[in-house]
């Protein structure tokens, strides 16, 4: 069986009379360690993916199964704890809260984990050890996205999901966050998931899901991933 899997899923959303299909019949399936990049054009139903792999929405029809967990079963309740101990999340806008330290934003998210790692040594690991007293406006945009990778990683959650995470970023920056989501994929074998509408950093990923008016268009392997240095945009 495979580490996370969706089967025939739909997700229909109902505002008033209007009835959007973001998603119809979507099936792939993941093995754990994998790096994934899910791409498509805006609109596409990315981020419905990602709010119902991480237990903010629930599907319409078809199955979800996350580390052996059914998670489209799972009660309300059930999908807090998974979402707060199953699940790393990395947005584009890095969601950090202003008035506590890059330390304390990492902290906070250790505190409500189950099984949380060293605060203060995940954001060594991701290069911000000097940093860990400065507030998020006292740092760049690429550095408040490590701190944001640290608070996702330091939960030690099973699988790691990013919206857009070099939205807001410039090329290199955007590059050095890549390499880190890459690294911290291949060193913990950590299952990382990307969405993006940036094609160009398909060939990184082990697995290419291509998304499009809701639909899965294909699933693509990847035989030989190539590093973030050997891809330009
Ligand atoms: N909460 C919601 N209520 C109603 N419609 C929604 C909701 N969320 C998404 N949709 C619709 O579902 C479709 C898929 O949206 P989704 O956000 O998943 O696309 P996306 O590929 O992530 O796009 P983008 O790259 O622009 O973020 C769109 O037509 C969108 O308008």
């Amino acid at each position: 069986m495979s580490f996370l899997s969706l089967e025939h899923v739909s997700k229909q959303y109902k505002t008033g009379e209007v009835v959007t299909d973001a998603l119809r019949d979507v099936s792939f399936e993941i093995d754990e360690g994998e790096f994934v990049v899910i791409v498509g054009p805006s609109g596409a139903g990315k981020t419905t993916v990602l709010n119902l792999l991480g237990g903010m929405e629930s599907v319409t029809g078809g199955v979800i199964a996350v580390a052996g967990r059914r998670v489209s079963d799972l009660s309300k309740k059930e999908l807090t704890a998974y979402r707060r101990h199953d699940i790393g999340f990395v947005f584009q806008f890095y969601n950090l809260i202003q008035n506590l330290t890059a330390l304390e934003n990492v902290e906070l998210a250790s505190q409500i984990s189950r099984a949380p790692l060293d605060a203060g040594k995940t954001l060594e690991e991701v290069g911000l050890g000097e940093r860990k007293n400065n507030f998020p406006a006292q740092l760049s945009g690429g550095e408040q996205q490590r701190v944001a990778i640290a608070r996702a990683l330091c939960k030690n959650p099973r699988l790691l999901l990013c919206d857009e995470p070099t939205g807001a970023l410039d090329y290199a920056t955007g590059k050095d966050v890549l390499r880190l989501l890459h690294e911290t994929c291949r060193d913990k074998g950590m299952t990382v998931i990307v969405i993006t509408h940036n094609q160009a950093i398909t060939p990184m990923a082990d697995k290419v899901i291509h998304i499009k008016n809701g639909r899965q268009e294909r699933v693509l392997k990847n035989i030989a991933p190539q590093s973030v240095e050997e891809i330009e945009w």
